[in-house]
This record gives structure tokens, sequence and C-alpha cells, in this order.
């Protein structure tokens, strides 16, 4: 099975958690797409689901679906959102914003009574760090922020080799939010809960890929089939 062939049957074994009226919050990426794609069908042949967006791009995709969009400030509390992972863990700890979108995948999944995680199974670590940890970071004072990077990782004993995420060109990527993206290198993460913490303190950074006590769920599809991790049934949304 090709690896495409994995993410479509991740995406469609996440679609038999949506329900009709459901509000349903949509991540970003490769995964995330064909998720999309797969609700797009069902809302074609009647299903009534109210959706938002954690990126431009997933936007763009949903409105050509004719899938009912809103914001979150429209519709702050979700009941589920199903996104894509760089990277996770055997707790449900996961590295995300591969695709540049972690602040609004993060925003999003937060107001989701329930976060269902979607990937190919080699995305199943032992331990994160192999992909890269992507920080958003504002663009004033990158340096200094970058410096308060490396020294973090150096304090934690981690390798800190940082990049600026670029386009073509010479050109950095800049967010949805007009940040950037730095793609850090701290090898394995040992403990993403104090890497994560240490992070929160450094100003500069508007928010780090690693989703801790997020996903309640993942589907994850290998040659075998599709395996579950993580809680089948979903919390309630905190509020109405
Ligand atoms: O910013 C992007 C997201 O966090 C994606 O969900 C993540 O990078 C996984 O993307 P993909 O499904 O394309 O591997």
């Amino acid at each position: 099975m090709s690896q495409d062939a994995l993410k479509v049957a991740a995406a469609e074994r996440a679609l038999t958690y949506v329900e009709p009226g459901m509000r349903v919050g949509l991540g970003t990426g490769s995964t995330a797409a064909k998720f999309v794609d797969a609700l797009g069908k069902k809302v074609a042949t009647g299903l009534d689901v109210l959706c938002v967006a954690t990126s431009e791009a997933t936007q763009s995709q949903a409105e050509k679906l004719g899938i009912r969009m809103s914001t979150l400030d429209e519709t702050p509390f979700l009941d589920l959102t199903v996104d894509g992972a760089d990277e996770l863990d055997g707790e449900l700890r996961l590295i995300k914003g591969g695709g540049g979108a972690l602040l609004r995948e993060k925003i999003v999944a937060t107001a989701s009574g329930r976060m269902i995680v979607i990937a190919d199974a080699s995305k199943k670590v032992d331990l994160l760090g192999a992909f890269p940890l992507p920080l958003e970071v504002v663009p004033f004072g990158l340096t200094a922020t970058r410096n308060m990077i490396t020294a973090l990782a150096a304090d934690v004993g981690c390798e800190g080799d940082i990049k600026v995420r670029m386009l073509g060109g010479g050109k950095p990527f800049l967010t949805d939010s007009g940040n950037l993206i730095l793609d850090c290198h701290f090898g394995r993460i040992e403990e993403p809960e104090d890497l994560d913490e240490a992070l929160k303190l450094i100003p500069g950074v508007v928010e780090n890929g690693l989703f801790i006590g997020i996903a309640d769920l993942a589907v994850l599809a290998g040659a075998d089939g599709v395996t579950l991790l993580g809680a089948e049934n979903g919390a309630e949304p905190t509020s109405e």
C-alpha cells in the first residue's frame, strides 16, 4: 500500500467518528487534506457539519468541496478536530508544524472536546525528536530569540541546531499569522513536557510544535491495517 493510500485509510476511519450536527476542526497537511476530501464527499451526500479550518489552505480546500465553514470566533467550541502529525509517541504526545500551521492547529485542537490524530504508522516513534521541532516565532528580534533557544538547548543537553524555514528564492516561509518558523533539531526529546514549558518562557516564541495532553486518539494506518491508540470514546465539549 502506498503512503498516500495509508493516509486515505486513516482519514476514512477518522470520518466514522464524525456525527451529524458536529462542529469539526479541520487540520492541515497532506493527511488532514485526505480527511477533508473524505468529509467533502460525505457532505455532498447530505451530512451536515459545521467546520473551522486550521489554515488558509484548508479553508480554501473545504470551501471548494462545499463544506459549511465557520470561524473559531463564531464557533469557539468544537466537538472534534481531526489533524495529522509529524511524529507521535505512545503517550499521544505529538510534534506538529511541518506545514507551518502549528499555532492555529493548537488553538483549534485545544478548543475541541476531542482531537483525533491521523497518520500513516511510520509517524509513530518511541522518542520524539527525529523530526525537527517547528517553533513559530515573531520576526522582531529574531537573533535574540534564536540565541535564547540555543542557550535553552544547551541547558537541557540538546543539540540545538536551528534553521529559519525558507521558501525558494531566499525568502523566509511566513505562517498564516505572518510569523517565521524555526526548525529546531533538539535531538531525541527525553522530556517533552520540560522542553515545552521552557520554550513557553521565551518571549519571541509564539508557539512550539509539541502537542502534549491534547490528542485523545490516534488512527494509524499501516500495512497490517488501521490501529487505534488512545481513548475511543471522546470527552464532551468543554462548554456550549
Ligand atoms: O503544520 C502542519 C501540520 O502540523 C501537519 O499536520 C503535519 O505537518 C503533518 O503533515 P502531513 O500529514 O503532510 O505529514
